[in-house]
């Protein structure tokens, strides 16, 4: 098995490493050939996973021809918004066997499209060759080896286990899943919840609004979930709660991070500086869930208050005023 894991950001470093750790022939491809450099010669990724060091069989690479060819899993770890120009650029050069996972939480704007589908569009490959990998992985803690799972999806069952096993490490644990759209739903919707639980954390808030933030994100995701076709006990799973309570309670969380910010009272510019530079992928998919929920006519209250904030120029006081004086209603709903 050889592996193509395209983007050297903090995910694409961490899994790439997952791969190595697993007996996985791997190469990464960054975009700028100074990282590729680094991560060759000094097993480094200062930029994005400072103190780091990397399995030496990692070999880096900035072209995305040399990264693709004869790879037969190509990783796609870029963010959401960018992976359609950048897969564009990769199809010539996919295998005509190869598996291709997502690693992406995010759901285009405009298209509204789950990344799974950007991938069937653009490259024309098959679903049962298309794969997401989700789960409560913040990628410094899994490159630092910190134990944890995650869950391998895909429509082939059979894909979804030869994966697994590619993934596989003494710290790192897939567990399969044949639900793509569970997985994705969850995986994109907790990023807004997120930035709920940071804005809350901001003002000053305590556990039980983080508890109650998380459970009734939960619900609205659940129902857009079923709204589209996912099972709920995915959400119920690592890709949903799981994912949820890891991202909404971490301070290495670039969406919570981005999310306190705002609710100590800084502008959108002055929180992206809370990231680092790396993306906070609830900030744009903010608008393309609430979309996708309008489309569907899911009420998801806690989206609505996120997009109101992030490109309304709602204050937060006042989205926290308008979720408390909403009507109220019965735990359980679907409509
Ligand atoms: N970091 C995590 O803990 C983590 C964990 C699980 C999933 N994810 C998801 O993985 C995806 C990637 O996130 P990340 O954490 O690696 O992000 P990041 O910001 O750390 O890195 C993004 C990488 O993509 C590259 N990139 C950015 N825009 C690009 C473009 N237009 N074309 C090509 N490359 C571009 C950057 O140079 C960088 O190498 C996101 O969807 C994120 O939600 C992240
Ligand atoms: O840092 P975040 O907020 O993008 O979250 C990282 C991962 O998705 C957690 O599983």
């Amino acid at each position: 098995m050889r592996a193509a894991v395209m983007g050297a950001g903090s995910w694409g470093t961490s899994v790439a490493k997952v791969l190595v750790d697993a007996g996985t022939d791997t190469v990464i491809w960054a975009r700028r050939p100074e990282l590729a450099e680094a991560i060759n010669t000094e097993h480094t990724n200062a930029d994005y996973l400072p103190g780091i060091e990397l399995p030496p069989e990692l070999t880096a690479t900035s072209s995305p021809v040399d990264a693709l060819m004869g790879a037969d899993i190509v990783v796609c770890g870029v963010p959401s918004q960018s992976l359609r120009d950048n897969l564009v650029q990769w199809t010539p050069y996919i295998g005509s066997e190869a598996s291709l996972v997502s690693l992406a939480k995010g759901i285009e704007s405009g298209s509204l499209l789950r990344m799974s589908e950007v991938i069937a569009e653009v490259t024309g490959v098959a679903d049962d060759r298309i794969a997401v990998l989700t789960g409560p992985n913040l990628a410094r803690e899994i490159a630092e080896e910190q134990p944890a799972a995650t869950v391998i999806a895909c429509v082939d069952e059979s894909r979804a286990v030869t994966l697994q096993s590619a993934f596989s490490t003494r710290y790192f644990r897939p567990y399969t899943n044949t639900d793509v759209i569970g997985c994705e739903i969850g995986g994109s919707a907790k990023n807004v919840i997120a930035l709920a639980c940071g804005m809350a954390s901001g003002v000053g808030f305590g556990q039980n609004t983080l508890a109650t933030i998380i459970t009734r994100g939960l619900a609205e995701t659940i129902r857009l979930g079923v709204a589209v076709g996912a099972q709920i006990e995915t959400l119920a799973g690592l890709a949903g709660i799981g994912d949820l309570v890891a991202t909404c309670s971490s301070p290495l969380s670039r969406n919570r991070s981005f999310g306190a910010r705002l609710g100590e009272g800084a502008t959108m510019a002055e929180a992206q500086e809370a990231t680092n530079g790396q993306v906070a992928e609830g900030v744009k998919s903010c608008s393309s869930v609430r979309a996708l929920a309008e489309k569907h006519q899911v009420p998801m209250p806690l989206t609505d208050a996120v997009h109101g904030v992030c490109h309304d120029g709602t204050s937060v006081a006042d989205a926290i005023s308008s979720l408390l004086g909403r009507s109220t209603k019965p735990e359980i709903y679907r409509d």
